[in-house]
């Protein structure tokens, strides 16, 4: 029931219509630190009940208005539980909202005339168009940093909300940002990362000549085979910088290292989704957004699969087996319940402390 503002602004729903099966949507409206993004992304949102009610002391204004404000079709009274059945049975397919006085069978010819989701470049829409340092002391910034009150360094601002105090910068890295999510850059903040920011394709030379002491590959929206320019500098980067990479960089990761990716019939979404570190045996609860999965017997035999998706057994993450590159599929920064899966931006700086990149 939560998360719906998470999921309207990550950037990697762009060009998607969105159903909820949460049967009530909208109960605690919407606030000016859940976005993950600058804008509302996805194209349409469908739902089964608005709550009539926005309650929540964070609550500035409700899901209504808010869609009106980013002129994104919502719709209520659809049996989201049904339609979620239908999809997984006949596959994610082409969908059409529509207020025009049409017949159902004009609908659905709109729908199938829309150009599909697979070979398209949605990358281009939502990539920032020039490099910028994340500032986590400004003040959007700090006010996405709230955290819970567990004990730890906290400070209150003068509205009653209370912050995480961030640790020193450890290490500098770089991010290409594919339609990043906030939170990953909290998260990184959070783990002593000072993040310098770049569009999609910034060149190899142009991130190396930076010196980061990592690169940092993000989620981001569409078919991970069309970014053919991201897998040729990527190329450029392996063996000689640290790398990172969640969701589409992990994808782009998978192309990188030779491989290559598929579309699912349905798309893994939402917070429950059961994963496997190959290694330990261990599962973790982790939340998921993608449509399209890396092919495990097209990957090399220097890279192999650490984490796999018990439900399809499909790829949840990425090892390279002697140069120090490790990702994942799955959104270790989303917290809709369960943190499980948040230990890896840890790794990351530990992987940064103990390889020896040759640069
Ligand atoms: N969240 C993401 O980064 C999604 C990756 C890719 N667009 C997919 O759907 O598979």
């Amino acid at each position: 029931m939560t998360g719906y503002q998470e999921v309207l602004t990550d950037p990697s729903y762009r060009g998607q219509i969105v159903a909820m099966t949460a049967p009530q949507i909208g109960n605690y409206g919407v606030n000016n630190l859940d976005d993950e993004s600058a804008a509302v992304h996805v194209r349409g949102f469908v739902i089964e009940e608005l709550s009539p009610v926005a309650s929540s002391w964070r609550s500035r204004g409700t899901l209504d208005e808010y869609l009106k404000k980013w002129e994104v079709p919502g719709i209520q009274g659809i049996d989201t539980r049904a339609l979620t059945k239908h999809l997984r049975s006949r596959g994610a397919m082409q969908g059409c909202l529509t207020t025009d006085n049409i017949t159902p069978e004009e609908a659905v010819a709109r729908a199938k005339a829309a150009p599909p989701m697979a070979g398209s470049d949605f990358v281009k829409e939502v990539t920032p168009e020039a490099p910028y340092a994340w500032d986590p002391e400004d003040r959007e910034s700090r006010a996405w940093t709230i955290v819970k009150g567990d004990g730890a360094a906290t400070e209150v601002t003068e509205n009653g909300e209370v912050f995480e105090k961030l640790p020193p910068v450890k290490h500098r890295i770089v991010a290409y940002d594919f339609g990043m999510k906030r939170n990953i850059l909290r998260r990184l903040r959070q783990e002593g990362f000072q993040v310098q920011v770049v569009p999609a394709d910034t060149k190899a030379a142009d991130v190396l000549a930076m010196k980061p002491e990592g690169v940092f590959l993000s989620n981001g929206p569409g078919d991970p085979a069309a970014l053919t320019y991201v897998h040729e500098n990527l190329r450029g980067l392996m063996g000689r910088t640290p790398i990172f990479g969640i969701c589409l960089g992990h994808q782009m990761l998978g192309y990188a290292f030779g491989g290559k990716t598929f579309k699912l019939k349905f798309g893994h979404r939402g917070g429950n989704q059961p994963v496997q570190d190959v290694a330990t045996g261990k599962v973790t609860i982790t939340s998921q957004n993608h449509g399209f999965a890396v092919d495990a017997d097209s990957l090399p035999g220097e890279v192999e699969v650490s984490h796999i998706n018990l439900n399809d057994h499909t790829v949840e993450g990425l090892r390279h087996k002697s140069l120090p590159i490790f990702s994942v599929q799955y959104h270790p920064e989303a917290a809709p319940g369960p943190n499980d899966a948040g230990y890896f931006f840890r790794e990351f700086a530990k992987l940064i402390e103990t390889s020896q990149p040759g640069r």
